[in-house]
């Protein structure tokens, strides 16, 4: 099956997206200050991952690991929110047709409940 991540043109069109989204994250007050002790280079790298994940790219995650990863952050829903509609909003921008921007927000929201209040 020819999955989305290769569909788009893989790691080219990942570090466009990648760019687009990263500028929306850190542009955002709801979330930007989780990575206020963050440096550049390891923000880039969280979103980079975290587009991977949602397209099927090759960083795939386990609900376990991600809980792990993001305790201590006690994050809400209103935060998960605020960057699934950046996700929604970078894929539109590109082009990204419709049920495929559902099917990657499906996934992403598969780890809500292991990612939230941790
Ligand atoms: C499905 C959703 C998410 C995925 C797949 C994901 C992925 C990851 C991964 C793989 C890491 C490990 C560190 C690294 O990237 O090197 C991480 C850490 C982190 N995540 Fe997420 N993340 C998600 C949601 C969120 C949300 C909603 C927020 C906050 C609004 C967030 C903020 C952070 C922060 C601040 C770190 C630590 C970064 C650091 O200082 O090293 N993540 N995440």
């Amino acid at each position: 099956m020819e999955t989305f991540y290769s569909k788009y043109g893989g790691e080219e069109t990942i570090s466009k997206v990648v760019d687009y989204f990263y500028d929306l994250v850190l542009a955002d007050d709801t979330v930007n200050h989780f990575f206020a002790n963050t440096d550049m280079e390891k923000q880039r790298k969280h979103q980079t991952k975290f587009i991977s994940y949602a397209l099927g790219g090759p960083n795939q995650y386990s609900g376990q690991s991600m809980a792990k990863v993001h305790e201590g952050m006690n994050l809400q829903p209103v935060h998960f929110d605020a960057i699934v509609s950046h996700l929604r909003a970078a894929l539109t921008h590109f082009g990204v047709k419709e049920s495929d921007i559902e099917d990657a927000l499906t996934k992403v929201e598969s780890l809500r409940e292991d990612i939230l209040y941790k």
